[in-house]
């Protein structure tokens, strides 16, 4: 049979089949082959009536994330928090740097905007404009109706800075799912997050996960000639660099910072765009050694 994995929970796997949920191990051979079965992975299974059935095979995946260990993921829903833990603009355009670079459809939710007071909330509007060339949301219900008519039979995820307000706004989604939120400074204090098991949740025809949190962000496997790539908001001016290549960085006639200074891509993108290239030029390349 073909289905989907729901839930991985100490060495089984659930699988949905037909609205049926069947239990499953992984074979050998995946450990030999170094496969690990994922949540969202697509897979052919044998099924066993009374004890646990098998996985026989796992379908080429279209990208797969770490945290959480999800794989074929169409969509992530960024929750960053206005306040509590204060808004950063470099970790939400990290996230959405590696969104990008996975081809997973960034949604992002504005949380606890309620903290603002009205001049806060007013100097935000620039935070929101910088953001226009996503989907971005500061209300739960339009966050779902918008998710409801875009999304059909997609895997998302829920990612966000620990306290950043996850599982409350999942609440909202299904109130019968009761995740547990923690006030921020504990949650902040401890340092971890919590682990959870990791599972999709059916929600109106889609599967979402929630994601234990996280306080710093790391590229990985990003190539520094490809980062402009992943920032959208650079796509309708890049073509007019003068020159090919251009990286926007100390390059003359670049149309990218021509578009910065006219305001027409916010400076607070193209500061985290800088400050990535960078990183990525100051990583030491890794060598493979030649197989011949
Ligand atoms: N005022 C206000 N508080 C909120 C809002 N959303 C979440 N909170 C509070 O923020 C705290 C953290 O919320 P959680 O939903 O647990 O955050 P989380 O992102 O799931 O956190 P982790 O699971 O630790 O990653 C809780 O005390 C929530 O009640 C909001 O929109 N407004
Ligand atoms: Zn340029």
């Amino acid at each position: 049979m073909k289905g989907l994995i729901l839930q991985s929970l100490s060495g089984y796997y659930d699988v949905l089949a037909s609205d049926v949920i069947y239990r499953t191990r992984a074979r050998g051979n995946f450990r030999k082959r170094r496969i690990i079965p994922l949540v969202g992975d697509q897979v052919e299974f044998k099924p066993a009536s009374l004890k646990e059935g098998y996985l026989l095979e796992i379908f080429a995946r279209k990208n797969s994330l770490v945290r959480p260990p999800v794989a074929n993921v169409d969509a992530a829903i960024v929750v960053v928090s206005c306040q509590q833990p204060a808004f950063s603009a470099n970790l939400l355009d990290r996230q959405l740097v590696m969104l990008e670079a996975q081809k997973i459809k960034p949604v992002i939710y504005f949380s606890k905007q309620d903290l603002l007071s009205d001049q806060e909330l007013k100097n935000f509007t620039k935070v929101f404009i910088a953001y226009a060339c996503y989907p971005v949301f500061e209300d739960s219900v339009k966050l779902q109706e918008y998710l409801q008519r875009q999304l059909k039979q997609q895997v998302l995820v829920v990612m966000g800075q620990t306290g950043a307000g996850k599982s409350t706004l999942l609440n909202k989604f299904d109130p019968t799912w009761n995740l547990t939120t923690r006030e921020v400074s504990k949650a902040l204090s401890r340092g971890k997050h919590t682990t959870r098991k990791v599972a999709l949740m059916a929600w109106k025809g889609n599967y979402i996960a929630d994601t234990p949190g996280f306080s710093s962000f790391e590229l990985k496997n990003l190539d520094s000639q490809n980062l402009r790539q992943l920032f959208p908001d650079f796509w309708p001016f890049q073509s007019n660099c003068k020159f090919r290549g251009c990286l926007h960085q100390n390059e003359p006639a670049c149309a990218v910072k021509a578009a910065v200074a006219a305001k027409k891509i916010a400076a607070s993108r193209y500061q985290s765009y800088l400050q990535f290239l960078e990183e990525l030029q100051q990583k030491k390349p890794k060598y493979n050694r030649r197989k011949d």
